[in-house]
């Protein structure tokens, strides 16, 4: 029996589900199991000893190394870029919608008109930067929870519209019609990829999972990684990155914005499919070396206050 370790958010279900599915049609015999809270679990090895960071995966991750699930599924977004050791990435699932949405209430007359004022929410700072970039006079809103309660805040509030991960409201159905993808966006490094991580030694495991493995999704992703992991490591930034494969070649686009928009640095690469190892880490390089390692100190100086 492969036990998948699930938290209970609507989206955490539907991934775990998947790669339920998915193991199951191979003939596993699976099943989920909830994970309440990291209060349940019960760890004689202190946190910082284990190396587990990720607000949204430390706790399924610490059940992988306590041995209570076999499997975590996780949105590979939210994988901070340095694992815990003992856990592996041994699947990357084929990538699902990868662009950010812009949520709004029937007029989005706002986006015609860069001088235009609007109330825009979203918590996440790589979409802040990203927004206030290109709409330098629009006010911007905190606005955190799973993707149901944004939803209702958003209705709730008196704003123009909010920004979502489109696989976030895809997969689970519940993308509104006053809904439009934002192209000009750069999502976050690996936004849309799903990961079932198990434990290094657990070779039955990594031998049931392996077929779930989709080779281009974990290229381009693992170079979007790459990118961010040289800019800056696993804290939430506003750095972007987003690769595809097209004709046996790797169009990687990666970019760093400072906190108030007004300065960012875009780098791309075009590269074959074969050399693609190393892209990321380069792009990065690229951008630290034009000055973007003083908007990264900003950055840095920021998230310590
Ligand atoms: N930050 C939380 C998070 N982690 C993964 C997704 C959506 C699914 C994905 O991007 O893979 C979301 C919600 C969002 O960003 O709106």
């Amino acid at each position: 029996m492969i036990r998948i370790g699930t938290r209970d958010s609507q989206l955490a279900m539907w991934q775990a589900n998947l790669v339920k599915d998915l193991l199951t049609q191979n003939g596993h015999a699976v099943e989920l199991v909830p994970i309440k809270s990291e209060g349940d679990i019960d760890l004689v090895t202190p946190l910082y000893e284990i190396g587990v960071q990720g607000i949204f995966t430390k706790t399924l991750d610490i059940a992988l190394l306590a041995g209570k699930i076999d499997v975590a599924v996780h949105s590979f977004k939210d994988v901070p870029t340095q694992l815990p050791q003992g856990l592996v990435n041994a699947a990357i699932l084929e990538r699902g919608p990868v662009k950010d949405l812009l949520v709004h209430k029937g007029s989005t007359a706002f986006l015609d008109d860069p001088a235009s004022a609007a109330n825009i929410a979203t918590s996440s700072i790589r979409r802040k930067a990203q927004w206030l970039r290109r709409y330098p006079n629009h006010q911007l809103h905190n606005l955190r929870g799973n993707v149901i309660k944004r939803l209702e805040k958003l209705a709730s509030e008196n704003w123009d519209a909010a920004i979502f991960a489109a696989a976030g409201l895809e997969r689970i159905n519940v993308r509104p019609a006053t809904s439009l993808e934002l192209d000009w966006m750069i999502p976050a490094p690996a936004q849309g990829a799903i990961v079932a991580a198990c434990r290094e030694d657990n070779t039955a495991v990594r031998d049931a999972l392996a077929p779930l493995h989709h080779t281009d999704t974990a290229i381009c992703t693992t170079e979007e990684r790459g990118f961010l992991r040289t800019l800056l490591g696993g804290c939430t930034t506003p750095i972007s990155a987003y690769a595809y494969i097209s004709n046996g070649e790797m169009f990687f686009e990666g970019s760093l914005c400072s906190l108030d928009g007004t300065r960012s640095f875009l780098t791309t690469r075009r590269v074959a499919v074969s050399a693609a190892a190393g892209t990321g880490h380069d792009a990065a390089l690229e951008i630290l070396s034009q000055g973007g390692d003083a908007v990264i100190q900003e950055i840095r100086n920021a998230q310590q206050r």
